[in-house]
């Protein structure tokens, strides 16, 4: 082995730079996650002025990337197995377990008193609550013990919107429950499609995802029967307080297209699925982002419009 491996393989404090801190912060997911949180915000009745609402996102956001990095800190060694993830800072040995997990622990003290400086208690206590679901629950507890860990794990990434709308209410109400209901329904088909393309990975690296427990047949059925119950709530949003019809227009379109995504994915033949490198799972994966920005961006219009008295029942 030539020097140079010798260090790669070490973590080298002095080779970590913003970019890896950044990259702990898990920045692409987390910015649909306060793309959520926003909404949440916006659709709230009442209203924050506007440097309030500025503050509140940005320590929502700085929450969920704390939650991020301490993910990170506890995964490394699943990290460090997978092909996906084996680049992170930490498993390639930027940044130690040690300084990933001191930074998400002050990040995640500073978030949640900060929003709770410049919001209220209810909202810092949901962010409180919502990292410790992600790390201690999800990441601690559930990924490595049970295929049905991002069912349940899944709620964390639920949360957001509900504290968005805390921060301008300072309390929950139907239609908050009724966002977190729709990413809670919504992230397991998100993720096993995801799985069905990166079997391999989870398999190594030990994970009882539902792929590696069940097999890929089961997985394909839970992504259909998933999707068959996201669309009704889905679409029964729109006849509720943050709904109307330019939200059910949208919630039609992108329901119809889901389900045809899943019910492609549940009568795929594996052989056929392999064989084309999986174009129709990868597909589906991509939708179901698209799926939840557009729902959310639609609620954000319906509210403008209800405000207006235009396009509203
Ligand atoms: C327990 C729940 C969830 C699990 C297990 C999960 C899992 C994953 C995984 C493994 C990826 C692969 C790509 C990567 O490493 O960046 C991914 C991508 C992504 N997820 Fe999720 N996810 C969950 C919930 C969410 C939620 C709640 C949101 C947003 C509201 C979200 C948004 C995204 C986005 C935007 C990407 C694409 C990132 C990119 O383009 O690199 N996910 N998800
Ligand atoms: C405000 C706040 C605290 C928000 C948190 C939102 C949240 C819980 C998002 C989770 C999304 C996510 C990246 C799951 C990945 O699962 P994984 O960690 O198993 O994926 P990996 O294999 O890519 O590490």
């Amino acid at each position: 082995m030539t020097d140079t491996s010798l260090h790669a393989a070490k973590p080298r404090e002095d080779d970590a730079g913003f970019g890896d801190f950044f990259a702990l912060l898990k920045p692409r997911v987390m910015s649909l996650v306060v793309f959520t949180a926003l909404v949440g915000l916006v659709a709230a009745p009442g209203s924050l002025h506007p440097i309030e609402a500025f503050w509140a996102i940005l320590f929502i956001a700085v929450g969920g990337g704390a939650s991020g990095a301490l993910n990170m800190w506890w995964d490394a060694d699943i990290d460090r197995v997978m092909k996906r993830t084996r680049k992170r800072p930490i498993p390639a040995g930027r940044i130690t377990a040690g300084e990933a997990y001191r930074f998400g622990m002050a990040l995640a003290g500073i978030s949640v008193v900060m929003l709770g400086l410049a919001t209220n208690l209810v909202a810092a206590g949901l962010l409180a609550f919502t990292i410790f679901f992600y790390v201690v629950i999800y990441s601690i507890w559930l990924k490595r013990s049970t295929p049905q860990n991002i069912v349940i794990g899944g709620a964390a990434g639920a949360f957001p919107p509900m504290i968005g709308w805390a921060a301008v209410t300072g309390g929950v109400s139907v239609e908050s429950v009724l966002m977190f209901a729709l990413i809670f329904m919504w992230t397991p088909p998100h993720f096993w499609a995801l799985a069905l393309f990166m079997k391999s990975d989870y398999h190594e690296a030990k994970v009882p995802m539902l792929t590696v427990t069940h097999g890929r047949r089961a997985t394909r059925t839970h992504i259909l029967v998933y999707t068959a119950l996201l669309a009704p709530l889905a679409v029964g949003i729109a006849f509720t307080g943050i709904g109307g019809p330019a939200y059910l227009a949208v919630a039609l379109v992108l329901n119809a297209l889901f389900l045809k995504g899943a019910w492609d994915i549940w009568r795929r033949d594996e052989a056929r699925a392999e064989a084309d490198g999986y174009a129709v799972e990868k597909k589906v994966f991509r939708l179901s982002l698209i799926y939840l920005f557009a729902h959310f961006c639609a609620i954000w219009l319906q509210t403008v419009l209800n405000a207006q008295g235009v396009w509203s029942w």
